[in-house]
């Protein structure tokens, strides 16, 4: 499988443009995404999923894409055992409806996000942090080697958040490809390339240069010897 492919691609919005970006993430790759709020993150991730056209340029996608909204942003009132299941359907077209490998392979994928408990309960009804565990869950059962993910580690308390730092990682050593936008720095650390969006500049770098401190200064106008969000060292 070959990688996902940005060629001089401008994402933007109405009165918002990001700079051209030209990117290779190749399968098993995973790529963080950092910059102040209203850098352009969001904007970014929805265009590689296909959510947004791009202004200009070319988004070259080796098969689907799966966008993961921030937390706390999906409504559904399926059971969470359900929701993580109806992520194969699309492997189902010409089957009417979901099978028992199907629900299977979800409570397994909840398990391993160690939300297996949480499977009967009403998504509607889980706290935000319970909502994105489920639908982390979710991303293992589709068939999507594109995983873009939207501050996937938002809302969540230190244990879970490990067990999504994790969990990212497996999906890149299934093969699939990550993007995932964070203000949390040592995830950042730990991707293999970091994609910084500054006020009028992108940055494709390792960690170690993307999250030294000029560039933190440059990036978040602070001095920043540890993590702005939560303290923790980096790197
Ligand atoms: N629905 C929208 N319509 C128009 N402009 C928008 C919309 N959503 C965001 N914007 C604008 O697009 C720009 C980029 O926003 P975006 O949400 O991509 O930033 P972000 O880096 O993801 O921010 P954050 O870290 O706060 O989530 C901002 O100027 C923002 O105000």
């Amino acid at each position: 499988m070959s990688g996902l492919l940005l060629e001089r691609l401008v994402a933007g919005r109405k009165g918002f443009r990001l700079p051209p970006l030209d990117l290779l993430v190749r399968p098993g790759e995973v790529v963080a995404l950092i910059g102040p709020n209203g850098a352009g993150k969001t904007t970014l991730l929805k265009t590689l999923a296909g959510l947004l056209p791009p202004l200009q340029g070319q988004v070259a996608r080796p098969g689907k894409a799966a966008y993961l909204s921030p937390p706390g942003s999906v409504a559904a009132g399926f059971s969470a055992l359900h929701l993580t299941a109806l992520g194969r359907a699309a492997l189902r077209r010409w089957s009417p409806g979901l099978a028992l490998a199907d629900f299977e392979a979800a409570r397994a994928a909840l398990d391993r996000l160690d939300v297996g408990h949480l499977a009967d309960r009403p998504f509607d009804r889980l706290s935000s942090g319970q909502q994105q565990l489920v639908l982390i869950a979710r991303l293992f059962v589709q068939d999507a080697p594109i995983c873009l993910l939207d501050e996937p580690l938002a809302l969540l308390d230190p244990a879970h958040g490990q067990a999504v730092e994790a969990a990212v990682r497996a999906l890149a050593a299934e093969g699939r490809m990550v993007i995932a936008s964070t203000h949390h720095l040592p995830f950042a650390a730990q991707a293999d390339r970091v994609v910084a969006i500054g006020p009028d500049w992108i940055d494709i770098s390792a960690p170690a240069r993307a999250l030294g401190p000029d560039r933190i200064r440059a990036l978040f106008g602070i001095e920043a010897p540890a993590c702005p969000c939560c303290g923790q060292a980096v790197g």
